[in-house]
């Protein structure tokens, strides 16, 4: 099966953008930081049914990345990407360098308040600022009509989704869920770093959420099942750095009768993963 044609600056994206424009289609845009699983897949399946033609950007940014992060060890696997992704109906990767995306004297930042503050901002204060301004310039970049994101990462697809809306940026951004492996793990490019001991721990994360969020639909108070779905987690050897429940769209306090998102990060073997689940039957104050 053929790979996708790849493109590495602006210029040579726009050229290809703007001739699918003129023939009338509808652009579909699914950005990546690569390592690509069945999680990236099922983005690049709902862009094939909502736009006619599909572009996946591959690009570990740096700015969402701390120095203490692990920028230098992302797993990066172009060609093996390039080989996921023939046959799934992608019209373009967009794989820039560095460069092209942060050109020499690059001085301006996109930064969000509202749901982007509090959670992964607490462990990752530079993330959501790297995200928003990476995700502004994708979307300048490539000008799709509709963008795909994952809600594996809740938090970023709220963000995304506030700083689309508060810029104008004329984008319809699109949430898909998580995709899980068959023991509930979520698909991360992350995932990799779990050793066979962490790897057999991780599937405990979904499963608290998976408790928690049903007792809090049979009216569990909300800080009871966080309280158990945390000593859960510590319990499989995890090192919590939260466990929330919060409002499913502003990502502020949970309100009875608005749809609820439980939310964790937590760390195992020096592996922060993240997961969250919707609670939509909550009705406590
Ligand atoms: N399991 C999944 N199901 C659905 N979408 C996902 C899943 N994992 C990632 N995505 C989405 O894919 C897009 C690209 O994410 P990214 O390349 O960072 O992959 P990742 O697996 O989340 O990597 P990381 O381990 O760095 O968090 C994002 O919109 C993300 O939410
Ligand atoms: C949205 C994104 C591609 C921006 O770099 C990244 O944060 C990701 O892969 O989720
Ligand atoms: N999956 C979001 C990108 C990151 O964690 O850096």
């Amino acid at each position: 099966m053929s790979r996708p044609d790849v493109v590495t600056t602006v210029a040579e994206l726009r050229t290809r953008v703007a001739a699918w424009r003129r023939d009338g289609a509808r652009i579909g845009m699914v950005p990546t930081m690569g390592a690509l699983h069945d999680g990236h897949l099922s983005l690049v399946e709902a862009a094939r049914g909502g736009a006619d033609r599909v572009v996946v950007s591959i690009f570990v940014n740096p700015t969402q990345f701390a120095p203490t992060e692990d920028l230098a060890t992302y797993p990066r696997d172009l060609d093996g990407d390039l080989a996921k992704l023939a046959g799934a109906g992608v019209d373009l990767v967009f794989a820039p360098e560095t460069g092209e995306m942060y050109p020499e004297g690059a001085a301006t930042t996109v930064t969000v308040g509202g749901p982007a503050v509090g959670l992964e901002s607490d462990a990752r204060p530079h993330f959501f600022a790297g995200v928003a301004t990476v995700v502004t310039k994708l979307f300048a970049q490539c000008l799709p009509d509709v963008a795909y994101f994952g809600e594996k990462d809740f938090q970023q697809l709220a963000v995304i989704r506030r700083l689309t809306r508060d810029l104008s940026l004329p984008v319809s951004v699109e949430g898909r869920p998580t995709v899980r492996e068959p023991d509930g793990l979520a698909m991360s490019s992350r995932n990799v770093y779990l050793n066979a001991d962490s790897r057999s721990r991780a599937p405990a994360l979904y499963a608290a959420l998976t408790r928690a969020a049903a007792a809090i639909g049979e009216g569990l108070p909300s800080e009871a099942a966080v309280a158990a779905a945390a000593a859960d987690i510590a319990a499989a050897g995890f090192a919590i750095d939260y466990v929330e429940h919060r409002d499913a769209e502003t990502l502020g306090r949970p309100e009875p009768g608005r749809p609820g998102r439980l939310l964790v990060a937590a760390r195992i073997q020096e592996v922060r993963l993240i997961d969250n689940i919707a609670t939509p039957n909550y009705r406590q104050l």
